[in-house]
């Protein structure tokens, strides 16, 4: 790839999108308000950079890919002559709706103005602008270097032009998107990521089982199956006659225990006993390391699933 991607927003999602395009071949210009986090970036990256190399994710020197990651000193010199501008900025609708606005005003009409939100639809923040048809959401799961979703969600005005062209963007820079046909709050992984969340965390509330056990439930049970099939693909083959036996098996079940849902438990009490049982697990100075760990997992898994494919 040789187009120019501007990233706004150098934290976590931020720097991950840079090492995406950098790594595609692009030229990257990453711009944050925080002076401090533009100075942490540069080791950061590098260090993600050298992991994904480590794992034969990365085909040139780490050094080279991060030299096409250039510090912006303002916003306006990060989106000069970018053919995306993916915005990582905070979660709130006021902070998407300014920047939106000051990226409106800044960039050519040709420019997809993209934003990483988990949950805020692109019509929320999009509009009251004069070029509200080439802004919509480029939702990535994190970290989009290893986990290649995105889903696109446009705002119902958004161009076809633009949608396909983000789509052709995120494809050639080697992630796989998804296109929502509608606006919804948290699109589709978010929602689904919530349901199971919601879930499990009824279950651990009302003391069905400890958090390391329903933990296990994904990671030596649900997890392994849908590493490589979703769960349309896995009730298919659950029965001899394919979704529609499933369906018929199990179906009215799924539907009773949806009824007699169990209380939604996003309690502060729930929450500080589940902190308590995972600080018992790792302590809070292990996290670091730990991210360092899953993300060294997910590249062996990338790596393996390549292969696979290859
Ligand atoms: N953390 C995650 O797993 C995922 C996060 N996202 C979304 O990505 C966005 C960013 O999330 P994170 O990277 O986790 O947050 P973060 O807090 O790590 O990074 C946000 C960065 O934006 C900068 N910033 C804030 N206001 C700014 C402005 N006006 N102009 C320029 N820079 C500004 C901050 O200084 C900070 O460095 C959020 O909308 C989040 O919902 C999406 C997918 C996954
Ligand atoms: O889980 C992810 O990587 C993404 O779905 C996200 O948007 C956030 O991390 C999400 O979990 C927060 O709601």
């Amino acid at each position: 790839m040789n187009e120019k991607i501007a990233i706004i927003g150098a934290g976590l999602i931020g720097r991950a999108w840079a090492i995406v395009f950098a790594r595609a071949g692009c030229e990257v210009g990453l711009y944050d308000a925080a002076p401090q986090a533009l100075l942490d970036c540069q080791a950061l990256l590098l260090e993600n950079i050298s992991d994904l190399a480590e794992h034969g994710l990365i085909e040139e020197a780490p050094a080279s890919v991060l030299a096409r990651i250039r510090i912006a000193s303002s916003l306006a010199e990060a989106v000069q002559g970018a053919a995306l501008v993916q915005e990582n900025i905070r979660e709130t609708i006021e902070a998407k709706r300014e920047i939106f606005a000051a990226l409106d005003a800044l960039c050519g009409p040709e420019t997809i103005l993209a934003s990483s939100t988990s949950w805020l639809m692109a019509s929320e923040f999009s509009a009251d602008l004069a070029g509200k048809g080439r802004i919509l959401v480029g939702h990535p799961v994190n970290p989009p270097y290893l986990v290649p979703l995105v889903e696109i969600a446009p705002a119902p005005w958004t161009s076809e032009a633009a949608v396909q062209r983000a789509h052709d963007l995120y494809s050639r820079a080697g992630q796989t998107p998804v296109l929502l046909k509608k606006e919804i709050t948290g699109f589709l992984l978010n929602r689904i990521q919530g349901a199971v969340l919601n879930e499990a965390l009824n279950l651990y509330a009302e003391g069905y089982a400890s958090a390391a056990d329903l933990d296990k439930v994904m990671k030596d049970g649900l997890g392994l199956r849908w590493a490589f099939m979703g769960p349309f693909e896995t009730i298919d083959l659950n029965a001899p006659g394919g979704v529609i036996d499933y369906a018929q098996r199990y179906g009215p079940t799924y539907k009773n225990v949806a009824k007699a849902q169990l209380p939604n438990e996003w309690e502060n009490a729930v929450l500080l006993k589940l902190e308590a049982e995972r600080r018992s697990e790792l302590s809070a100075a292990e996290l670091a390391e730990r991210t360092r760990w899953r993300d060294n997992r997910l590249m062996a898994l990338v790596a393996h699933k390549r292969n696979q494919t290859n």
